[in-house]
């Protein structure tokens, strides 16, 4: 009888059904308006706040990079997000965040356990050189969610495009991104190498990984 009640429990979303989809076929996925004005307004607002208050760290990669290095890879800065901690803000972006990774575990088995997520702003003449979300050694990263939180004005001219190298049948194809307010873009972390180029005017947005351990 249990059973039977969880079963009656699902409700098909069509929203959740078309990233799912788009995933299974080109490895990616991308949302307009995943997040509404209103939740990016308070979004925007939490990063800048936090910026303010300078929490943000340099963006590192691994631990062991020298800083010049690290510079010429990435030059965004970063500040992780704990759930536990969420303010208003962060907390309608988990409810959203949960609510996809309960779906996806209900319907994919894709095993999602952990997730971690992070504010990043690109400061202008900054960039992420092309790379694999995955570390060496370590295969739990299994997507790739990124969310901007640009303002509503944001034009293609201030640069700071997501690409995504795609393969087409042995070729290599390229899918540029614009960081559009409210956007959400997710992406299979071991398969999809990316880049975000050089950026014209500041940029803001949330990354994150859906793990499996
Ligand atoms: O901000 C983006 O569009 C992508 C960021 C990224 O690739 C990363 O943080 O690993
Ligand atoms: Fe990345």
């Amino acid at each position: 009888m249990n059973q039977l009640f969880e079963a009656l429990d699902f409700v098909e979303n069509p929203l959740y059904e078309q990233i799912i989809d788009d995933i299974g076929k080109q490895k990616y996925a991308i949302v307009d308006h995943f997040f509404s004005t209103e939740e990016v307004d308070a979004l925007r607002a939490s990063i800048l706040e936090k910026h303010e208050e300078d929490a943000f760290k340099k963006a590192a990669i691994g631990n062991k990079f020298d800083e010049l290095i690290v510079k010429s890879i990435r030059g965004d800065v970063i500040l992780w997000i704990e759930e536990a901690k969420s303010n208003y803000a962060e907390g309608l972006f988990f409810n959203k965040i949960n609510d996809l990774v309960g779906y996806l575990n209900k319907t994919c088995f894709l095993g999602i356990l952990h997730k971690e997520f992070h504010y990043a702003i690109y400061p202008k003449a900054t960039f992420y050189k092309r790379h694999l979300d995955t570390f060496k050694n370590d295969d739990r990263r299994k997507l790739s969610f990124v969310c901007y939180l640009n303002h509503e004005d944001w034009q293609p001219e201030n640069g700071g495009e997501l690409v995504l190298y795609l393969d087409d049948n042995g070729q290599e194809v390229e899918k540029v991104v614009y960081p559009f307010p409210g956007r959400v873009v997710i992406f299979e972390s071991q398969i999809l190498e990316h880049e975000v180029k050089p950026v014209n005017t500041k940029r803001l947005s949330i990354t994150g990984w859906l793990k499996t351990r």
